[in-house]
């Protein structure tokens, strides 16, 4: 049986992933902050999933940990995943979204020269290191681990790639994304729990996909034959203006109009207005096209914000694919 071992396995991505690696028969260790409580209500997604707490910060730990688990591929999905929180924590951000990827490497070179045991490591690097905020400590700290990765490859020939990942969405979304904090807030407005929704900078295009696919190119990636640092994305972008306006309309809202309101205070220190993903790279290379669209993702998001609302049970299996494509 093949292993994978999963950083951050508790967040969106790792959740996806460690479903999708499940269900393929790789047995999967996965990282979870060691504040992950027994109670957590992401339990429910995690099944199977052989959990070890550990701070990705820790690198001896995270070294010992790749030496006890010996995995064929590593997915190295820990970070601190917010570039607006980044620039409140910018320590915490490098400490967390850069340094642990050189952990990473070290071990598995290790693994390779001591037991000639070959993995390979697949690095959540992000196209906000090619944006115009490339500057944020977000940004800063993708691009050194993007660099780690590269020397890894170049220098010792490893196998190990970045999937240069654009917004991917889904209901396990954390409301500190755009995405979710909207698609929360209608499903609130529509059920009188709240009247308006406050956000930063409302004149941005975003290339939004869904994370429940993103995370199968994630596996073809380190699957392929030569490593590849792809971009993933949908190839196409949507400004927040439609954001509103399908999450709104899948509340049964209306017009957002004077019910969003702008909050300065929301303003990032510098924000990149327009993502686009170039699709064809991961199509021609690994075969693979986002299949989810937009609207199909936003009405998802709502509809299982109603639901959570509505029966007060936060979490559920059923919420993890959107329904259109679920047949
Ligand atoms: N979070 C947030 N964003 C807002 C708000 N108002 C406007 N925005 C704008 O909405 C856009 C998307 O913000 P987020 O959803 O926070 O995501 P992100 O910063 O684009 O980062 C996500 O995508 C990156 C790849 O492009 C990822 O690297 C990153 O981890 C994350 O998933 C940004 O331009 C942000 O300024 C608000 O109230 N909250």
């Amino acid at each position: 049986m093949r292993t994978a071992l999963v950083t951050g396995v508790a967040g969106q991505d790792g959740i996806y992933l460690a479903r999708s690696l499940r269900a393929a028969g790789t047995a999967v260790v996965g990282t979870v902050a060691p504040g992950f409580g027994a109670d957590d209500p992401r339990r429910v997604y995690l099944d199977g999933v052989d959990l070890r707490p550990l701070d990705v910060r820790d690198g001896a730990a995270l070294e010992a940990l790749v030496a006890a688990v010996e995995p064929d591929e590593v997915y190295n999905l820990a970070a601190l995943s917010s570039v607006g929180r980044s620039w409140e924590e910018p320590e915490l951000t490098a400490a967390t979204n850069a340094a642990p990827v050189e952990h990473l490497v070290t071990a598995l070179l290790r693994l390779r020269a001591e037991r000639g045991h070959d993995a390979r490591l697949f690095q959540a690097s992000s196209a906000e290191v090619h944006g115009s905020a490339a500057d944020s400590p977000y940004a800063r700290a993708k691009a050194a681990a993007d660099e780690v990765v590269r020397r890894a490859r170049a220098d010792h020939d490893l196998f190990a790639v970045c999937g240069v990942l654009h917004n991917h969405e889904s209901p396990l979304r954390s409301t500190r994304f755009v995405t979710r904090k909207i698609t929360l807030s209608a499903a609130e407005i529509a059920l009188g729990l709240r009247d308006t929704v406050s956000l930063g900078n409302l004149d941005v295009r975003r290339d939004w996909g869904f994370a429940g696919e993103y995370v199968e190119a994630m596996r073809l990636q380190l699957a392929h034959d030569v490593p590849l640092d792809l971009p993933l994305g949908t190839g196409r972008a949507h400004s927040l203006q439609d954001l509103l306006e399908q999450a709104f309309a899948a509340a049964g809202l209306g017009e957002p109009g004077d019910r969003v309101v702008q909050d300065p205070a929301l303003l990032r220190p510098s924000d990149t207005s327009v993502f686009v993903a170039d699709p064809e790279p991961a199509a021609a290379a690994l075969g693979w096209r986002a299949q989810v669209g937009f609207h199909a993702l936003v009405e998802h998001m709502v509809r299982v914000d109603l639901e959570r609302l509505r029966s007060g049970v936060p979490e559920a299996v059923d919420y993890l694919l959107p329904t259109g494509i679920r047949a």
